[in-house]
């Protein structure tokens, strides 16, 4: 007869019920106070105490049970997790990334996410695991089929920290038909006919942009032109977004706090999304008390706003919103807060840093700039930078897309998950199986810097590349083998979820390089090393960067 000791049985009981919270919180992270608190604390304290009547003393029992309960947890998550038995056993990645994504951080908090994941695709191929359940993926041959599959849902990234009740914006909506809808609203707000209608706008911010960078450059010997390009971008989208709350180019200064408290966002955002979990503990942040200030700030706004009615000239405030058409359901007020918001955050760091980028990237290549330059004086004939002229000037958009290419604003691209099929089936992708509940994320900056998409020098400022004689001219070459994959240029993501704003952002970007570049001659700063600039741009999701200085000479009058 065999005979089970008390002991035997507490230390038995113990480890089946921790390998019990293993299966339950096998493959997903339990965005969940109340199973926390459950699984992870009461759970053990009921053993630790339910076993004291078996066997031994309190205090013995206060190590061994916990000791065992996790020790079991750990090892059982650990081994299963390398073990040929988890679906992703196949994909390379290194092994603490396999073990926890929580070893992520310590590639997020480098600020260099992009460089280190290209790094890792160097090394482990197209296909990389970052995380129990993550696949990085380089290869632009499966971005069609993920981006516009209604399979691939937005992951649990965009549902990273608490909004507030019932309001969802735009990026934060996972299912598509939802999605699709509130979407209209703003391809209506941000399509060629509205477009048209922000004009005046540009047209008043452009004057004074061109303005304060006159007056600063004559009193100093350079500026920091990326700064003074966010002030600018930051007034043009809430012109657009609040009707005109911002003066930060008059100002010179963030007054509102809105772009240091975007960043802040951004990156609380970004670290809840790469560990998901983790969003259970950011409420509690001091950060977390400054958005709730800002909301009530952006809410006075939209309020005020929506007092005013739509002046003369039409913004973006006003398709969100409903004002030119009666027919949509509008928005709750919570919502409104939160879309006119996201068109801020959305529209400005964006813009102002690929344009930040561009003007490095020219003034790094001075041969590109004499070109641009003269593409631009030969087209804008006054100081009206006509965006439909603009628009058809070949070089200009080169540079614009080949600044894109190297420097992508949302490098590391755009996560999604992967729905389970029937009976809890994958997807197979450019031949490769996908488990379900496999999160994804399609790196914009590895597939854009791969010779296998753009040859030659991927990683060389060429906006020539872009120039359909320079392709058809080198294509015809011996030993010259040009590639442009343009289905591996996602800059502004793919598919139905895709930027809303890139003609808008296209727009602006073309308006304002062409406005410096017609009133300035531009030169780096004498003292200044242009290696930072490179050093200094860190990516937590957005791109962003340090100061730019440039002496700049006014060119005509
Ligand atoms: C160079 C400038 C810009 C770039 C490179 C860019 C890039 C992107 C990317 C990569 C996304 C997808 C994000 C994700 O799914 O995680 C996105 C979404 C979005 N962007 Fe932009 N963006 C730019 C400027 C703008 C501007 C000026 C606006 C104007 C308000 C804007 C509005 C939006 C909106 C509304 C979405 C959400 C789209 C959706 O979920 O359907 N963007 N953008």
């Amino acid at each position: 007869m065999i005979m089970i000791s008390s002991s035997n049985l507490s230390q038995g009981g113990t480890i089946i019920c921790a390998l019990v919270v293993h299966v339950i919180f096998n493959r997903t992270e339990p965005g969940n106070k109340t199973a926390w608190f459950f699984l992870l604390i009461c759970l053990p304290f009921f053993l630790t105490f339910g076993f004291q009547s078996f066997h031994g003393s309190l205090f013995t029992n206060m190590l061994r049970i916990p000791l065992i309960f996790f020790g079991t947890l750990l090892s059982s998550v650990v081994i299963y997790r390398l073990s040929p038995l988890h679906p992703l056993y196949e994909y390379p990645g290194p092994v603490l990334l396999k073990i926890s994504r929580f070893a992520s951080f310590s590639i997020l908090f480098t600020g260099k996410q992009h460089e280190r994941y290209q790094q890792l695709h160097e090394k482990y191929g197209l296909y990389v695991r970052t995380g129990p359940n993550h696949l990085h993926i380089a290869d632009a041959k499966v971005i069609s089929s993920i981006m516009n599959s209604p399979r691939f849902l937005k992951s649990e990234r965009y549902n990273a920290v608490k909004r507030e009740a019932n309001a969802r914006g735009l990026l934060g909506i996972v299912d598509p038909k939802e999605h699709s809808r509130r979407r209209r609203l703003w391809d209506r707000g941000l399509n060629t006919s509205a477009l048209k209608g922000y004009q005046p706008l540009l047209e008043n911010r452009i004057n004074q942009f061109i303005e304060t960078l006159r007056r600063e450059s004559a009193t100093q010997d350079y500026i920091d032109l990326a700064k003074w390009i966010t002030f600018f971008s930051l007034d043009f989208m809430g012109d657009l977004a609040w009707g005109g709350v911002f003066n930060s180019m008059e100002a010179e200064n963030d007054v509102n706090g809105l772009l240091y408290l975007s960043q802040m966002v951004t990156e609380i955002h970004e670290t809840a999304g790469t560990v998901s979990w983790t969003r259970l503990f950011y409420e509690h942040l001091p950060v977390s008390e400054k958005t709730v200030q800002q909301l009530s700030f952006a809410k006075r706004t939209v309020l005020d706003r929506i007092k005013r009615g739509c002046g003369e000239t039409s913004d973006l405030f006003m398709y969100l919103l409903g004002e030119h058409d009666t027919t949509d359901e509008p928005l709750s007020l919570p919502t409104l807060v939160l879309e006119t918001s996201f068109a801020l955050i959305a529209g400005t760091d964006t813009s102002a840093m690929t344009l930040a980028n561009a003007c490095f990237y020219l003034l790094s290549y001075p041969e590109t700039l004499s070109r641009l330059k003269a593409e631009i004086d030969a087209a804008c004939t006054t100081t009206d930078f006509n965006p439909n002229i603009l628009a058809g000037l070949p070089y200009l958009n080169a540079v614009l897309y080949e600044t894109l290419r190297l420097q992508p604003v949302v490098p590391n691209g755009v996560q999604r998950v992967l729905l389970p099929g029937p009976v809890g089936r994958g997807e197979v992708v450019n031949n490769r199986y996908i488990p379900p509940r496999t999160n994804l994320q399609i790196s914009t900056y590895c597939v854009q810097r791969d010779s296998a998409n753009f040859s030659p020098c991927p990683d060389r400022f060429w906006p020539d590349r872009w120039l359909l004689n320079i392709r058809d001219s080198l294509n015809g070459q011996d030993r010259v083998e040009f590639r442009l994959n343009e289905e591996a240029f996602i800059p502004f993501s793919y598919g139905p979820t895709a930027c809303a704003g890139k003609s808008l952002a296209l727009m602006e970007m073309r308006v304002v390089l062409a406005a410096i570049l017609y009133e300035f001659d531009l030169a780096f700063a004498d003292e200044w090393d242009p290696a930072e600039w490179e050093l200094n741009l860190e990516d937590f999701y957005t791109l962003r960067g340090g100061s730019l200085p440039v002496v700049l000479r006014p060119r005509k009058g």
